[in-house]
């Protein structure tokens, strides 16, 4: 597994080491000790997620708030997404800034989202089956958000054909003191 940096501390991007052969592939999804080695914190994940959507959705912008924020280790099993966060940390240099990455099936590549991001997702390929691990439990109470619209980010989707839901399409637009 290798750590990639961003620009936003605490934001990694994961490449796991992929062993190919006649059979196929194999590669360590989660590795907590060398996770841990690699970014320089211990995560202690509690939740996995996992949801399923067609082209064209967007799901997102989300976050939670107070003693519920949540650290998020994402990727995607099958299929392709563009994953976008924003910085929503009040103290950071970066706040207010966007981060997108494509992750798919066949790059396998995964990020790390530390508490105080709202992280969002557009499907890019026919079908995704989309995973995640949050350190933190769900807690509706807690739910915030950014509407997709926010920032000018490019989700590679036209607009015609964007799927959001009635949740996400009433969320509020960022605003330069928004923060988590
Ligand atoms: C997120 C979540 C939802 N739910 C329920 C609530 C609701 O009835 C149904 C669908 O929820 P949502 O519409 O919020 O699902 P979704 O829009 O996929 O929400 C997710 O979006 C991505 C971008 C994230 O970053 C996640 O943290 C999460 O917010 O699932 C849970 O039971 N547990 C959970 O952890």
């Amino acid at each position: 597994m290798i750590a990639h940096k961003t620009e936003f501390e605490g934001l990694f991007i994961l490449e796991p080491k992929v062993f190919k052969d006649n059979r196929g592939h194999f590669f360590e999804s989660f590795n907590q000790k060398k996770l841990t080695d690699l970014v320089g914190r211990e995560y202690q994940f509690v939740q996995d997620n996992q949801s399923r959507s067609t082209y064209g959705v967007v799901r997102g912008l989300h976050f939670q708030t107070g003693a519920y924020e949540q650290a998020k280790l994402v990727r995607v099993l099958r299929g392709e997404v563009l994953d976008v966060v924003v910085d929503l940390r009040g103290d950071s240099p970066m706040y207010g800034r966007t981060f997108s990455i494509k992750l798919s099936e066949e790059n396998a590549l995964q990020l790390l989202i530390p508490r105080g991001f709202a992280h969002g997702l557009a499907v890019l390929s026919e079908e995704v089956d989309f995973f995640y691990k949050c350190d933190n439990f769900y807690s509706p109470e807690h739910e915030g958000g950014l509407h997709y619209s926010s920032l000018g980010i490019d989700w590679m989707i036209p607009e015609e054909k964007m799927i959001v839901s009635d949740k996400d399409k009433v969320l509020p637009i960022f605003e330069s003191n928004t923060i988590r």
